[in-house]
């Protein structure tokens, strides 16, 4: 990167002895990174300590990998204190010697994402936690390529952590570099890193089908990072908007800034009211993607999964593999055989995406939860570019999103699902999954089980359109139950029956 970063890197050998250790006990539970990086509840678990902790492993893991001198993103959202977490692993990151591009303001994760791949930097660090709840927060980080960092490089990540816990015996690490003077030095320098990705958006998007298009939108990001940015790109492609939830506001309006139905009703109601043609919604960090249609009806990821590579292979005309995370739509499954796609199953979590998506040429991967990425862009979910395309594919077709999923429907066939998120005790969960393993049941809701898969949880097969799939999360206290039929009936059904399966395993 720029000055800043050569000058830091020529400083590193001389930085190690700097910093002084304070004293501060250990953390009481190990840290652990999850489905997508370290999260925990603030001033418990997540704490200044234990952020530099953390950005102390990560700056010895980058000087293991050969990384540190190309320089580490550090950007954040707009939860409590998610500015001062940044600026603390920036100054430990400048303590070792490594160069840092901070971002100036509160960043969509993509953003920060993009700042990695385009700048060519050897990691990013996007302090969030997403759409969990607002007495959270979190550490995500980046790999070289912009997505979250690969399996096996948060096991050396954690693997670090301990050794160094266990190295340390009660101190803290090292409490960083006065943030002056690590810009002084050249250490860290701060950046937009909001303006660079605006435009890579404006790149990727049909602006001027937009423009003729004239929507009617809602931006709803949920009071998170995407906050002005998207009803900003929506505004410019022509679009008359209406942002709601755009203010900042870390508790979330007491609701947690996922995308999902039971947190739309904001979204509902001001389509409805206005007579909108779609809300479009972003989550906490703006990597996510939800949507609600004209009608007012939720459209989940799974809908918006299939429109997209719809429309980047029949409208777009782009081709390559399709990759889907183990709770996605067999939608999905059915467009790639018919458009002759090579086509990947994979466990839970946007890194078994990016995996693929290093080693081959993926037009599109995404999950349940509304991580979606597309080619010609980066490894990356990126919640504004997946709007600006749904916004796209409005103008494209002249049809309401819930026309064009209807259509859809038509061609390949009626797809409906559900998830819900139970709280049980640990013991519960490890009861449920030990009944799953080792004596899943032969039939529910009247289907007869045709194969139990364990890829990630287990889920049970009854055909090639019905399925349920039973799997803790990896990144809140929650069993995850997801269920996909032929009608909503077929999905309340399994949902049912995998409940009372539930309440019996952990009675
Ligand atoms: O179901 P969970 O383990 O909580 O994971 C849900 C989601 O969490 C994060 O957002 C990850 O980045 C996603 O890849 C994952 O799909």
């Amino acid at each position: 990167m720029s000055d800043a970063q050569q000058k830091g890197h020529a400083d590193r050998n001389h930085s190690q002895s700097q910093p002084q250790p304070q004293t501060a006990s250990v953390p009481a539970t190990p840290i652990r990174f999850g489905t997508d990086g370290w999260r925990a509840v603030i001033a418990e678990e997540f704490t200044f300590a234990n952020v530099r902790r953390v950005a102390w492993a990560l700056a010895e893991h980058l000087e293991a990998t050969g990384r540190a001198g190309q320089g580490v993103a550090v950007g954040y959202d707009c939860r409590f204190l998610s500015d001062r977490f940044a600026a603390a692993v920036a100054s430990v990151l400048a303590a070792a010697g490594i160069p840092v591009l901070l971002s100036r303001s509160a960043c969509p994760t993509p953003a920060l994402s993009w700042a990695v791949v385009s700048r060519k930097l050897g990691a990013g660090v996007m302090i969030t936690a997403s759409h969990n709840p607002p007495e959270y927060n979190g550490f995500k980080l980046k790999g070289w390529f912009g997505g979250p960092a690969l399996p096996e490089e948060t096991r050396q990540l954690e693997a670090i952590l301990a050794r160094q816990e266990a190295g340390r015996a009660g101190a803290a690490p090292p409490a960083g570099l006065d943030l002056t003077e690590a810009r002084r030095l050249g250490r860290v320098e701060e950046a937009d890193l909001v303006g660079p990705y605006v435009q890579q958006l404006r790149n990727l998007v049909d602006f001027e089908r937009l423009r003729a298009a004239r929507l009617r939108l809602v931006a709803d990001p949920m009071h998170g990072a995407a906050r002005g940015v998207l009803a900003d790109l929506l505004r410019e492609a022509g679009a008359e908007v209406t942002e709601i939830r755009g203010e900042f506001n870390p508790s979330f309006g007491g609701l947690a800034p996922e995308p999902i139905a039971r947190n739309l009703g904001p979204a509902v109601e001001t389509v409805r009211r206005l007579g909108a043609q779609a809300a479009l919604v972003t989550d906490g960090d703006g990597d996510r993607v939800g949507a609600v249609d004209a009608t007012g009806e939720v459209l989940d990821a799974q809908r918006i999964f299939a429109l997209l590579l719809q429309h980047l292979v029949e409208v777009r005309g782009w081709r390559g593999s399709v990759v889907k995370t183990f709770a996605g739509t067999r939608m999905v499954d059915k467009l790639a055989a018919r458009y002759g796609l090579p086509f990947h199953e994979t466990p839970i979590g946007f890194k078994h995406v990016c995996e693929y998506a290093l080693k081959e040429d993926v037009l599109i991967g995404g999950e349940e939860s509304g991580g979606i990425g597309i080619k010609n862009h980066m490894p990356e979910r990126d919640g504004l570019l997946c709007n600006l395309l749904l916004a796209e594919i409005m103008a494209t077709r002249g049809r309401t999103l819930g026309e064009q999923v209807a259509a859809l429907m038509a061609e390949i066939g009626p797809h409906y699902f559900q998830r819900r998120d139970l709280h049980l005790t640990p013991e519960g969960k490890n009861r449920l999954m030990a009944l799953l393993r080792d004596d899943p049941p032969a039939r529910l809701a009247g289907w007869p089980v045709e194969k139990v898969d364990p890829l990630d949880g287990y889920k049970l097969i009854f055909g090639p359109s019905r399925w349920i799939l039973f799997r803790a999360s990896g990144t809140e206290p929650v069993v995850r139950v997801y269920a996909e039929a032929e009608s909503p009936e077929e999905v309340g059904a399994l949902l049912d029956d995998g409940l009372r399966l539930v309440e019996s395993a952990t009675r």
